[in-house]
């Protein structure tokens, strides 16, 4: 159902539209002119390390902050004046998952679907579907408070989703599970991708966002590029280049002053180099310092057009 890939074409429908979106908190611009164009049944990512407006992005986005400059639109309407009509539409999950500890997984559903008016009966059925759907049955009586972090994230997923909103935002919220719960969260994001929901999901995770359809990779409230994990990778402002033998460590300490070089980084038994384009040719440049090391031009990762783009700086 996504239509990620008819991004370029000028019928595609956009669940979520930005123009000069910007926030600022006394002296901290959080959010400095973010344009967003993402079509509606995709999943976007925001990628970037702690602090650089992610979270205040998609608070401005669901209109629980009021920018400081700029417009959004959300599934066609301006957010502006509409927020209460779009509570209905839009679903959030927090990185805290906001779940109430002290009352059971049933009772945090029960209690979501009366937010929601939703009358006895539809919310009879409802939770009952949630709770078989992400696997909570055994776990009805329990207190939310007592489940493990890969059972507090399901249960936040289906307070987030209970009245299928076709517009969900997920802040980090992987940060707290272990890999396999982390993949099984992906596998029903898609599944709700699959009948129309558009997902916008922020996250420290290299991995995740190339999960995404496409994403805005984020450094101090800046949108540095974005695109499909492919198109960034196309598009890569930088060569890389691997290089192999020994002394590694100290290759690196000579490699990383050279004004032409981006980041040098060991990756097991290599050095991960981005060189900077306007070099012409890379490994004649690189053997000027690698005394006969062994080196090879790759095709760049996620990660290297992070590093490329946000000048070295790590996500954690
Ligand atoms: N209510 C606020 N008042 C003042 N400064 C704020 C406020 N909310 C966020 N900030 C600042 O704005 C910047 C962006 O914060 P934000 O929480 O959006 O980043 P983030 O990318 O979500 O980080 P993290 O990954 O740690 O959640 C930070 O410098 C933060 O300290």
């Amino acid at each position: 159902m996504s239509n990620y890939g008819n991004i370029v074409s000028e019928t595609v429908e956009h669940a979520i539209q930005a123009k000069g979106l910007s926030k600022r908190f006394g002296d901290k611009l959080a959010v400095n002119k973010l344009d967003l164009n993402i079509p509606k049944g995709s999943i976007y990512g925001f990628l970037g390390p702690n602090g650089c407006g992610k979270s205040t992005s998609i608070r401005l986005l669901t209109g629980l902050l009021t920018p400081t400059e700029g417009d959004v639109t959300i599934l066609g309407k301006p957010l502006l004046g509409n927020e209460e009509l779009f509570k209905k539409r839009i679903g959030y999950m927090t990185q805290k998952f906001s779940l109430y500890d002290t009352l059971t997984v049933e009772e945090n559903l029960n209690f979501v679907g009366s937010i929601y008016s939703f009358s006895r009966q539809r919310k009879k059925v409802r939770v009952q579907e949630l709770l078989h759907l992400y696997g909570l049955e055994q776990q009805k009586n329990q207190l939310a408070g007592s489940m493990s972090g890969g059972q507090k994230q399901r249960l936040a997923l289906a307070c987030a989703t209970l009245h299928s909103p076709e517009l969900l935002f997920l802040d980090e919220p992987t940060s707290a599970v272990d890999p396999q719960n982390r993949r099984e969260f992906w596998e029903r994001l898609f599944d709700l991708c699959d009948v129309g929901t558009t997902i916008l999901v922020s996250t420290h995770y290299m991995d995740e966002a190339e999960r995404c359809h496409a994403l805005a990779i984020l450094e101090q409230g800046k949108k540095r590029a974005d695109g499909s994990p492919q198109t960034l990778m196309d598009a890569m402002p930088a060569h890389v280049v691997e290089v192999s033998g020994d002394k590694l460590r100290e290759l690196k300490h000579t490699l990383i002053i050279n004004s032409n070089v981006l980041s040098a980084a060991q990756i097991g038994a290599h050095l991960r180099v981005l060189v900077k384009h306007c070099v012409q040719d890379p490994l004649t440049f690189i053997a000027k310092f690698s005394n006969n090391r062994k080196a090879l031009i790759v095709r760049p990762s996620l990660e290297d057009v992070f590093v490329a783009c946000t000048g070295g700086r790590n996500v954690d």
